[in-house]
């Protein structure tokens, strides 16, 4: 029998880590604290992956698990644990990257921000398969280390009327004639209309749209249908007169109109606290010059020209740098914001230096992180005295941290995590890094 072991820390993707027979161990399951049995299911010489077995002494942060899917479905992985506990937890995985993989430490930990822990999420890919064992279709999130859909009936992150579609959406995907031939529908929602794009591999009859209209009309949403591979493609099948897909700011006066498959923040009222936190860290002032990589369709440099300064948003999807600037012209910010495409990615210090001088940066890069960014300020003048870093992904933001402090001359003077993805292992935080005076 294997011994108990205790539970030490969570690692990134919500797992507790604990030392057994010089061993690392990665429990599901597990909370810091804990003392646990816990059975293998992947063993190397050096670690073992396992699932939990007894929680033989349990952790205060333990809670009782409030989706019937949670242990099946592979879209949760921590409602075992207060929400609170796990902000709590997502700081420390945030400081100890910031040690260990920057070798950098913040000098101010900023308050975490905390929103609702349920009915947060308003955007999701579901996968949908038809499956004759079960009777029919299912729709959902994959399950836990598996390509197979969950038998999902309810989902609690996403909105209640959301997640009560589920099982419409189950039926109506199953009287269709094409109904081995919808792999996928991704949820988009905003403020004054909800949209299901179906991703749809052949044709539908005209039998299968006098079903789709129906339930339109029945669930008060919109169907877009994207028969081809790229998401752009997408179009509105039906209601075709919907209100316009959009989010606000009101703070800003901002708003932002979006198509269903352009990346936008999932969680639309934690987004508004990520935005006002940026740019009071920014602090953006008239007549500075500010740049916004990784813009996306204009989340914070809109914010940001709304305060006064010029704003030069970059960012790789030309769909995307389109967007931003209708959102711009929209917003009547087109006369202080520019939109440039570029492949961030693969940029460097002459490239950087070719985009003149910037006061402030703010820098909101995908998982990979901003290395190429980073590695292109120059150390003198010529680098922006302050810049503000919003990241999804702790590892690469303290990689990235580490070139500027140690290598460019700045210091890290605040940092912190904003609750974007509860009951995930997801991190989403910010930090702020100014110029050592010199
Ligand atoms: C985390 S999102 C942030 C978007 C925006 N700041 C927001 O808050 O909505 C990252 C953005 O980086 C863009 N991106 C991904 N890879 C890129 C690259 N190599 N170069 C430039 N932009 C890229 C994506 O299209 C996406 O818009
Ligand atoms: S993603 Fe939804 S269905 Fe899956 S465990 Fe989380 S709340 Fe439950």
């Amino acid at each position: 029998m294997i011994a108990p072991v205790t539970i030490e820390s969570l690692d990134q993707e919500g797992r507790g880590v604990a030392h057994a027979q010089g061993k690392v161990i990665f429990i599901e399951g597990a909370l810091p604290g804990e003392v646990v049995t816990y059975n293998p299911y992947r063993k190397k010489s050096n670690f073992e992956m396992a699932q939990v077995g007894q929680v033989l002494k349990p952790a205060y942060a333990r809670v009782t698990p409030q989706c019937r899917h949670f242990g099946t479905c592979g879209g949760c992985s921590l409602q075992h644990m207060d929400a609170r506990a796990q902000v709590a937890a997502k700081q420390r995985i945030l400081e100890d990257n910031l040690k260990h993989i920057g070798k950098v430490e913040s000098e101010l930990i900023l308050p975490a921000v905390y929103g609702a822990a349920w009915g947060y999420r308003y955007r999701a890919r579901l996968s949908v398969r038809y499956v004759a064992k079960k009777g029919g279709v299912l729709v959902g999130f994959h399950e836990k280390r598996s390509s197979f859909v969950a038998d999902m009936q309810a989902c609690e992150v996403m909105p209640l009327h959301i997640s009560r579609l589920i099982l419409p959406l189950r039926e109506l995907v199953g009287s269709l004639s094409i109904l081995d031939r919808i792999p996928q529908i991704e949820v988009s929602l905003g403020e004054e209309v909800d949209v299901l794009v179906l991703r749809i591999l052949e044709p539908l009859t005209s039998q299968d749209e006098v079903l789709l209209t129906a339930f339109a009309d029945r669930h008060h949403i919109q169907f877009f249908l994207q028969p081809e591979g790229s998401p752009q493609t997408a179009y509105p099948f039906y209601p075709k007169d919907a209100p316009e897909l959009n989010y606000t700011l009101p703070e800003f006066d901002i708003v932002m109109p979006f198509h269903p498959t352009e990346f936008t923040q999932v969680n639309p009222a934690m987004n508004r606290i990520l935005v006002r936190r940026a740019l009071n860290l920014l602090d953006p002032q008239p007549g500075e010059r500010i740049a916004d990589l990784f813009c996306g369709l204009g989340n914070f440099t809109l914010p940001i020209a709304r305060r006064g300064a010029y704003v030069a948003g970059y960012e790789g999807s030309a769909a995307m740098v389109r967007r931003a600037g209708e959102n711009a012209k929209r917003n009547g910010l087109a006369r202080n914001t520019q939109f440039v495409e570029a492949n961030l990615f693969e940029i460097n210090e002459a490239w950087m230096q070719g985009q003149g001088y910037f006061d402030k940066m703010l820098i909101d890069p995908p998982r990979e992180g901003a290395i190429a960014v980073v590695n292109s300020l120059g150390e003198g003048r010529t680098a922006p005295p302050r810049i503000v870093y919003v990241s999804c992904n702790p590892a690469t933001l303290a990689r990235d941290a580490g070139v500027l402090v140690q290598g460019k001359g700045y210091l890290l003077k605040a940092a912190g995590v904003v609750n974007m993805f509860p009951h995930t292992a997801h991190v989403e935080s910010i930090a702020l890094f100014e110029k050592a005076a010199v």
